[in-house]
């Protein structure tokens, strides 16, 4: 991790009619943190990402992502990002290699470099025996691997992750997040929403969201300092108990 700010925002704002999804969001992330942005059900960390991600117009407020900037540089901004969310990362019906050459064509990698990452991602995850096979016969946490691997195969600045383990128990999580530090130690920045806080443990910074506004950012030691709670859950509970808001 350096001190090289990667993600910056002023007070981002987005409003749908008179509601406030994301209500003011001040925050700074460095390169190569693992930087978790938890939120209950509906507190609008979703929303938060998709205009981080260049997705989605804020309402207000200002954010830079690797230097551009969201209103007017988005093209630049997805040249520089991967993203993985649990609701859409791979195709089903195509094979693990023709994933692998679907989505680094679309990320720009050229035929040379996608014959060598195809090799090299196919070894390091160990899926030799299933490269040839739909992804939809694989496991859901191989699939999950295989997702995260594919968003970060154009080596980019920040990976956003939005629930990227769901549905998988704590021991494949574990492994996932061994991918995560990987790419963390070759100074690419993680973004992550998680609902399950053996993972929040496992980041650098962590953001808790509740009813549209940023509650406390820290540290996990941090933050259980600062609840005097002896778990993430314990901390997440406190602040999430308020919540207003319920899931769609
Ligand atoms: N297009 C939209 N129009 C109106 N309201 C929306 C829209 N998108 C999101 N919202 C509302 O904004 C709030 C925040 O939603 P968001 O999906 O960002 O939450 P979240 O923190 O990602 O929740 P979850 O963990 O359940 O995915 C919710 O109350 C949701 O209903």
């Amino acid at each position: 991790m350096t001190s090289e700010v990667v993600i910056k925002t002023d007070k981002l704002t987005k409003r749908f009619g008179d509601f406030i999804a994301t209500n003011e969001i001040t925050f700074e992330v460095y390169a190569g943190e693992i930087f978790g942005f938890l939120g209950a059900n509906g507190a609008g960390k979703t929303t938060a990402m998709k205009m981080l991600c260049g997705l989605s117009k804020p309402s207000s407020g200002n954010a830079t992502i690797a230097g551009f900037d969201i209103y007017k540089q988005t093209e630049e901004i997805k040249k520089n990002i991967g993203y993985m969310s649990q609701k859409f990362s791979l195709y089903e019906d195509l094979t693990v290699i023709e994933n692998i050459q679907f989505f680094g064509g679309i990320y720009g990698l050229s035929d040379k470099q996608l014959k060598a990452k195809s090799i090299e991602l196919i070894e390091t995850l160990g899926l030799q025996s299933e490269a040839k096979k739909l992804v939809a016969s694989l496991p859901l946490g191989w699939k999950q691997k295989l997702a995260f691997s594919v968003a970060v195969i154009h080596e980019p600045k920040i990976v956003f992750l939005d629930e990227p383990t769901g549905g998988v128990d704590p021991i494949v999580r574990r492994q996932f997040w061994d991918l995560i530090y990987q790419a963390s130690g070759r100074g690419i920045t993680i973004f992550v929403t998680t609902h399950y806080m053996d993972e929040a443990e496992y980041c650098n910074r962590i953001s808790m969201m509740v009813d549209g506004v940023i509650q406390a950012l820290d540290t996990p030691d941090n933050l259980k300092r600062q609840f005097s709670a002896n778990t993430m859950d314990e901390v997440f509970f406190e602040l999430a108990r308020g919540a207003k808001r319920k899931s769609d």
